[in-house]
């Protein structure tokens, strides 16, 4: 390779600009970076497919976005200059907040999307607070100005008046028909600084992400800070200490396309033959060997884990392919933690941390689709914290590990502050359903004339047990959820066990409000009847605390064969019928003498949906 002179980088580095996108979910974040591939021509317009960013299937089939990703779009501007953007797509839901945490670390500026019909929503202000956090310099874009519920100058008052910002320039966009993406391509170019970054320092470069490459090793994903890094330079990550040879660096455009070197200012990736995945860190910085920087970058502040559920392999030899799926995945997921645990009814297992249910949700498909695990996960938990008589204070993530009762001086449970952005008419309803769930009112502020934020300290457990859908359809899909954590409060916390066929099931424990607690102990007894097939023999289903029986229900002895009734001799049906009995058969656990299938352990979390049921309303 050439030598790499100089001048030349720093005329580069005048030329680059490093943005991201934030925005509330659906308020267009991916169609605006669509517009922005398709208008400058990354992509060839045969190539052209929504979502382009969405790079997972999972991303594409859900229609959301859950990871990061950043792509360099060449723009030719009108001063005749061609720019370098790298743009950076971020999730909006509040479990991968994270994503866009670190995603803001690695860029200059932050368009700001809000939808016009929509206005500021909770997460537009989430986001736009961790933006300022990193000082990044915001450029408002008001999105959707086609629909005919439009209204773009009331949502710029909303954000001047919500947020805080000047919006007086705000980008009137239409991602759907493009309309307003020439000029937003130019106020890039104007409204946002190029990187700074000392091209001669030692090498310093951020991780901000990294996948496994069965051929190549770790992809790791870099913002280079200072210094320029190319192929066969030795590298060291600062934190591990591992030191490697770089094989390879390039950037997304967005297939991966290699380069000759990348330099301060640029985000792109970098491979060295990393074969051990336990190197490598998001948060780490990589220096060069030879010519070492001195202090390694702030990294990422470690994530705490909301909820916690174990997940177990339905065939119990497969627990170590579990383990090396759970590694390789938390390269590329840094908010994934994870600790063995056993159960006496499933065996060998993880206890998983997750950052919400979506989260959870999108691990277990991941581990299964990209790994061919089949899972049993246990319905999640938060970590209660329990002082014991002896003085000792746990954490528990798990409900069985609850020490008995009398062991027990107090439980206390995590609270959160929640922000529920609402107009006016549905202000009630929102504040039934978190009185419902234990809330305690905070305040309320209005937005504008016709819109609200309600404040409520609430329980994280009763959040995250079908709050937000619960939320979403109370209000006809207009509330929006933001929260923290407000630390733990004492509560009266009791568990329930449950016993199939008169033995505790470990993993169907759970932990609930006294108030709660005989109420849930019937519905779950009940669920469970309707979800454990029946069996040659009678199953007692019992729902207890300590030896106190609070409910119980009998499955009924009896064995299905479902292909008898089929007479039409029909072999495809019949292959497919028992195929079907097949697969299920997969996600069934025999638990002591009784086969319980997977939806089993999450039965916990549908009890909610039956609570006006058992009320009789
Ligand atoms: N009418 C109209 N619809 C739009 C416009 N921009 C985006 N949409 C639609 O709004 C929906 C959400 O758009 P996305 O780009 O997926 O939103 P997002 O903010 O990236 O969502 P996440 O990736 O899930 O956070 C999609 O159905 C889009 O087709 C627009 O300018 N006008």
């Amino acid at each position: 390779m050439a030598e790499i002179k100089i001048d030349q980088l720093k005329e580069r580095q005048k030329r680059i600009r490093n943005f991201s996108i934030v925005a509330h979910i659906d308020h267009g974040k991916s169609t605006i970076a669509d517009r922005i591939l398709e208008q400058t021509h990354t992509v060839a317009e045969r190539d052209m497919q929504q979502q382009l960013l969405d790079t997972m299937d999972l991303e594409r089939e859900r229609g959301i976005t859950i990871k990061l990703n950043a792509v360099e779009v060449h723009y030719d501007a009108n001063d005749g200059q061609t720019y370098i953007f790298h743009l950076i797509d971020t999730p909006g839901h509040v479990d991968f907040s994270y994503e866009v945490s670190r995603s803001l670390a690695a860029a200059e500026g932050a368009i700001l999307v809000v939808d016009a019909s929509q206005g500021v929503e909770a997460q537009t202000l989430a986001n736009v607070y961790l933006a300022l956090d990193n000082e990044l310099e915001i450029l408002p874009v008001i999105n959707k100005i086609d629909l005919p519920a439009a209204d773009p100058q009331k949502v710029q008052k909303e954000i001047e008046d919500v947020i805080g910002i000047d919006a007086s320039g705000a980008v009137m966009v239409s991602a759907k028909q493009g309309i307003g993406i020439p000029e937003l391509l130019e106020r890039i170019v104007s409204d946002f600084p190029a990187p700074e970054g000392d091209l001669e320092a030692p090498l310093r470069a951020l991780i901000f992400d990294s996948q496994y490459d069965s051929y190549r090793g770790v992809v790791v994903n870099i913002r280079v800070r200072e210094g320029v890094v190319k192929p066969g330079d030795r590298i060291k990550m600062m934190n591990t200490g591992a030191e490697y040879e770089v094989t390879e660096v390039g950037v997304m455009s967005p297939n991966a396309q290699k380069r000759d070197y990348l330099m301060a200012g640029d985000v792109g990736y970098l491979t060295a033959s990393i074969k051990d995945i336990h190197t490598t860190h998001s948060g780490d910085t990589i220096t060069s060997v030879q010519n070492p920087a001195q202090e390694a970058l702030p990294g990422y502040q470690p994530m705490t884990p909301m909820v916690y559920s174990g997940l177990y392999p339905s065939d119990n030899a497969r627990y170590g392919d579990l383990r090396e799926a759970l590694e390789k995945l938390q390269l590329n997921d840094a908010a994934l933690t994870f600790e063995p645990e056993t159960s006496q009814a499933l065996g060998f297992g993880y206890r998983v941390g997750f950052l919400g249910l979506l989260h959870m949700d999108v691990i277990q498909e991941r581990l299964e689709r990209e790994f061919d695990l089949d899972l049993v996960t246990t319905a999640p938990s938060v970590t209660y914290r329990v002082k014991t008589v002896d003085g000792e204070v746990l954490s528990i993530e798990n409900p069985s590990e609850l020490p008995e009762s009398q062991q027990i001086k107090e439980i206390e449970e995590p609270y959160i502050h929640a922000q529920i952005m609402v107009p006016n008419e549905y202000v009630g309803s929102v504040m039934e359903l978190a009185q419902r769930k234990r809330g305690e009112f905070d305040t309320l502020e209005y937005l504008d004339e016709n819109r609200v934020n309600v404040k409520y300290y609430m329980p994280l457990s009763e959040i995250i047990f079908n709050f937000f859908d619960k939320l979403k359809s109370n209000t006809r899909g207009y509330a929006s959820l933001d929260y923290d954590l407000a630390g733990y409060r004492p509560s009266d916390l009791v568990k329930i066990d449950i016993l199939l066929n008169g033995s505790k099931v470990d993993a169907l424990s759970f932990i609930v409000h006294r108030d709660f607690a005989v109420e849930r102990g019937r519905i779950i007894t009940a669920k469970l009847k309707e979800i454990i097939p029946r069996q040659n023999f009678e199953i007692p289903v019992q729902a207890a605390i300590g030896n106190k029986i609070l409910a119980r229900t009998n499955i009924k002895a009896y064995r299905k064969d479902v292909t008898a009734k089929i007479h039409t001799g029909d072999p495809d049906r019949r292959a497919k019928l028992l195929d079907k009995q097949k697969r299920g058969k997969a996600r069934m656990k025999d638990v002591g003498t009784v086969s319980v299938p997977q939806e089993a352990f999450m039965a916990v979390l549908k009890t909610d949906d039956d609570e006006k049921f058992a009320r009789g309303n």
